[in-house]
């Protein structure tokens, strides 16, 4: 498991380390410069005669750059900084230029004061430096970003690192495999660390070397697309308390999922009841019930007008109301279908009363009672859960939610008491006592109609089979919702890797997605 932690916390455990003279700043970068050893290996075949720009900002994050620049320069990297502050770490700046590095202020000209000539004349000559700073970073091997980490403030980058960054990356494009490396040092400079965001222009990194524990933000669109892989560099700090977000690796998913013993029968695997589509339309109906039998359900219930095609595709699923262990409702469900919208309200009284888990899914969401328990998992789509949130008078949009995913779905728990999952290109889940999880698992051609129903079933399977685990540990909900988004996410790989797909070859690609996570578990 993947867990992140908030720069409050990282500082707070590295406070009593560093009172006690742990030497931080040394071991950090000379880890990073280690990761940049690699990466010009892995470029050029040799370290000696590589060429590594230095992106230097004001605090420890350039610090970190500079040592390692040092450390480099010592194994015959060819190292030039680039300050991007009118001041830098002071060791740093020595240790790099005791090493043999070279060191270059870059402003500009854009803060030139004084008479207009004069002004002119800086911004002509900041105009040129600035440009012969962007040409030397766009000519290296590896640009190392050290402008900004936890320190950063909100809203981005501004000045001349700003305006650097911007020609940077409009003269680089991630395909172009003659540009630079970039690494960056903890985080891409200027992005939100504690919540994801990207406010101003961000260099995006091939790989970030992140210190002491992984970020939020790391993890949390839209800063995760920005971030490249990310390798953790341990300082030992003592992080204790719980962390802010993680996310969920194969082997996570293998140990929540449940495997059924000798014993085990239909009722004791559990029963899934799904209220989805309408004759008009079965698709839903059929994916999602479809999913929950191919993840592994002892039974699933159909619930609704749809019954004949979803026979005709999945003859093993039994027609009509009775016991279940978990529900799947509004996959499919028209909002003008009074019929199955009646059969969402009754499954859900009964849920409130009963207390089994269920998967609220598009045309049950505005059917949600005022409260409801953790044990209850909604599934919105970013457009659903601002109309949801909408509805209980938060003035809130679509693209503000796909901005803010983690707010906006930890608003939508505390205002509903449920499990909130937010699908998206990185599907974030919030849950109760502060459980959060971000799963960057599927590939960008899950984005189709259907994907989500199969996504319901397949958690509905899951949630049957964990029912009573569930109920009793309302911390686990989030837990097990994250493990459906990974295994949604790798049937969409298995199903079709590199290429379109649709909804029902993810569903049928479950159960060998399934046997493999669970083998390698
Ligand atoms: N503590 C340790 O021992 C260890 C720390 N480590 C490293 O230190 C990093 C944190 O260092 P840090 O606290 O100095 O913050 P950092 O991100 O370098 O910048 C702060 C400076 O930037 C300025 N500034 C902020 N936003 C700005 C903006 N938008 N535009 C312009 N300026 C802006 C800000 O100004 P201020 O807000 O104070 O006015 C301040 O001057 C951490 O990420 C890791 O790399 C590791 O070595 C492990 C051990
Ligand atoms: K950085």
């Amino acid at each position: 498991m993947l867990l992140s932690w908030t720069s409050a916390q990282v500082r707070a455990a590295e406070e009593p380390l560093l009172a006690a003279g742990v030497p931080l700043m040394a071991r950090a970068s000379s880890a990073l410069a280690g990761a940049v050893v690699r990466v010009l290996r892995e470029r050029r075949g040799a370290v000696v005669g590589g060429r590594v720009v230095l992106l230097v900002g004001p605090g420890n994050n350039g610090g970190d750059a500079l040592h390692a620049g040092a450390y480099l320069r010592r194994r015959g990297v060819d190292v030039l900084a680039l300050a991007l502050a009118p001041r830098v770490h002071d060791e740093g700046r020595a240790a790099l230029v005791r090493a043999g590095g070279r060191i270059q202020a870059v402003t500009d000209g854009a803060a030139g004061a004084g008479r207009e000539a004069r002004a002119q004349r800086a911004e002509r000559s900041g105009a040129t430096e600035l440009e012969a700073a962007v040409r030397a970073a766009a000519g290296a091997d590896v640009v190392v970003d050290g402008i900004l980490g936890l320190g950063a403030r909100p809203g981005g980058l501004t000045g001349t690192a700003a305006r650097l960054v911007t020609l940077l990356t409009q003269r680089t494009t991630p395909s172009d495999e003659r540009g630079p490396v970039v690494v960056a040092v903890d985080t891409p400079s200027g992005i939100g660390v504690d919540d994801g965001g990207a406010a101003g222009v961000v260099l995006p990194a091939d790989l970030t070397v992140t210190f002491g524990a992984a970020k939020p933000g790391l993890l949390l669109p839209p800063a995760t697309h920005l971030a490249g892989a990310v390798e953790l560099v341990h300082l030992g700090l003592d992080l204790g308390g719980a962390p802010a977000l993680a996310r969920l690796e194969d082997a996570d998913a293998a140990d929540l999922w449940p495997v059924p013993g000798p014993a085990a029968q239909k009722y004791s695997r559990g029963v899934v009841g799904v209220v989805a589509g309408t004759p008009r339309y079965p698709g839903a109906a059929v994916l999602a019930t479809s999913a929950a039998v191919l993840a592994g359900a002892g039974m699933v219930r159909y619930v609704g007008d749809a019954g004949e095609e979803v026979l005709a595709h999945r003859p093993e699923v039994v027609l009509g109301v009775g016991r279940v262990q978990a529900w799947v409702l509004g996959p499919g469900v028209a909002p003008d279908d009074d019929a199955q919208r009646g059969r969402v309200a009754s499954a859900l009284e009964g849920v409130l009363h009963r207390g089994e888990p269920a998967v609220v899914d598009a045309g049950a969401l505005d059917l949600l009672p005022e409260r409801v328990p953790a044990h209850v998992v909604l599934t919105p789509h970013a457009g659903e859960l601002a109309r949801l949130l909408s509805a209980r008078g938060h003035d809130v949009a679509r693209e503000q939610v796909e901005a803010e995913p983690w707010r906006w779905a930890r608003t939508a728990h505390e205002e509903t008491g449920a499990t909130v999952l937010l699908k998206g290109h990185v599907t974030v889940v919030v849950g109760p006592r502060g459980a959060a999880y971000a799963q960057a698992d599927a590939p960008a051609w899950l984005a189709t109609a259907g994907a989500g129903d199969v996504l319901a079933g397949l958690l509905g399977a899951l949630l049957a089979g964990r029912a009573d685990d569930a109920v009793e540990d309302p911390t686990l909900v989030p837990a097990l919702a994250a493990a459906a988004a990974l295994v949604h996410g790798r049937a969409g790989h298995h199903a079709n890797p590199d290429g379109p797909l649709h909804a029902g070859a993810v569903a049928a690609a479950i159960p060998a997605t399934l046997r493999a996570l669970l083998a390698r578990g």
